[in-house]
């Protein structure tokens, strides 16, 4: 009888990346598990874990635990949330839509990216009921960065996630060798190529000249020249709370606060950009000290485990995204692998809290955690 209980994506969180990619294609092997340059922001992502060492308490645990949530007004069953991902076609056929349905089946938040290779519309239709977040690569061009946080709105998209750390796509060697580009336009551009104000752009039907839309994608996606005096145009064409992605130091977190945002990711987009830069756990607790309780601190990069959840709550984060392990869950087993590595996650972060002494995350603290 225990045979049918057998699960079927792997529980052990921290082998996931291999089993997935036994299962990818050369090309989102190379696209999805290596991060930029020589893989130093990738390690210093997981030994910033390392550093941390969780503090078990005796004799006051409590028998039900509660671990919900209300992050920027979204009520979350955890402090949990589907991190942002493009192309997810490349981990599976179903790609987005399976990602929104596994989300919305656990309640959790999903984040839907604009290099997603499905449509604002198609993903609303796939999350029905659930809560959903968009996040904006700010176009160059006005005209679609307006229309797509108008799509976006009318989608039910509720929260809008700025990503600032991709002005410009990282140095990638693992894809740069194999030539990546023009799979990740010809996958990724499923919210340009529904946009009447992209479209409007190309003098003929896209069927007709498919390198004329790749090339006016090219010319509007890299955004290096951003500044923080460009942030007032969101608030006149988004009504919801905002919240800056890719925020690193305290200096960048404070000037979130007085530009009046509504929250900050502290993340280094999973090592994939910077080679060289700092882990990001360690920048979160200065960062958390600094701006915690006066505009929601979001965290990722590195998180593997429920153990991570652990620390990354205890140094401060209110809530913490998930980028590759739901992708890797997605290409074990699409809908039902998201959800299988999600519950997993979440179970062992239970374990981790009952274990340990705690009732709920809002316990959690600096005395949570020692170094090690
Ligand atoms: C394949 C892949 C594609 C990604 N695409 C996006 C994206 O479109 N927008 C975005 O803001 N972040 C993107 N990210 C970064 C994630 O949102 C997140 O910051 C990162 O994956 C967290 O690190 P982790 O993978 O170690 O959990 C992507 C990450 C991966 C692995
Ligand atoms: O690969 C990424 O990390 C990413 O954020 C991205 C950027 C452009 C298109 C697709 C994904």
């Amino acid at each position: 009888m225990f045979a049918n209980m057998l699960p079927e994506v792997t529980t052990d969180l921290a082998g996931l990346e291999e089993k997935a990619a036994a299962t990818l294609s050369p090309d989102a092997l190379g696209y999805i598990v290596p991060s930029a340059g020589s893989g130093a922001t990738a390690r210093a992502n997981r030994a910033a874990f390392d550093k941390w060492q969780i503090v078990p308490r005796m004799l006051r645990g409590s028998a039900e635990r509660d671990l919900s949530c209300t992050v920027l007004g979204t009520d979350m069953p955890a402090p949990v949330l589907i991190a942002p991902v493009g192309v997810q076609q490349l981990a599976h056929p179903d790609g987005e839509l399976a990602t929104a349905r596994a989300a919305t089946a656990l309640g959790l938040t999903y984040t839907h990216s604009t290099a997603a290779t499905h449509s604002f519309e198609q993903v609303a239709e796939a999350s029905g009921t659930g809560s959903r977040w968009y996040q904006l690569y700010w176009p160059t061009d006005r005209d679609v960065c307006i229309s797509f946080l108008k799509r976006a709105k009318d989608s039910g998209f509720t929260t809008l996630v700025v990503t600032l750390d991709t002005g410009v796509l990282g140095w990638r060697p693992k894809d740069l060798d194999r030539g990546y580009l023009p799979f990740l336009v010809n996958t990724g551009l499923a919210n340009y190529l529904t946009d009447p104000a992209f479209l409007a752009g190309l003098s003929k039907p896209v069927e007709q000249d498919p390198a004329a839309a790749t090339a006016r994608w090219i010319g509007m996606f890299p955004h290096v020249g951003l500044a923080w005096s460009d942030l007032p145009f969101l608030r006149e064409h988004w009504d919801g709370p905002i919240v800056l992605k890719g925020i690193c130091c305290v200096e960048d977190a404070r000037l979130a606060v007085d530009a009046g945002m509504d929250g900050i990711i502290v993340s280094n987009h999973g090592g994939r950009q910077i080679d060289g830069a700092r882990g990001s756990l360690d920048a979160l607790p200065a960062i958390a000290t600094a701006v915690g309780g006066q505009i929601a601190v979001l965290f990722d990069s590195g998180v593997r485990t429920g153990a991570d959840l652990f620390k990354a709550l205890a140094l401060g984060a209110d809530a913490v995204l998930i980028g590759r392990p739901f992708l890797y869950g997605l290409a074990l087993a699409g809908q039902s692998g998201v959800e299988q590595v999600m519950r997993s996650l979440l179970a062992e972060f239970d374990i981790t809290l009952a274990l340990s002494g705690y009732g709920s995350p809002a316990e959690l603290g600096p005395s949570s955690l020692l170094p090690a």
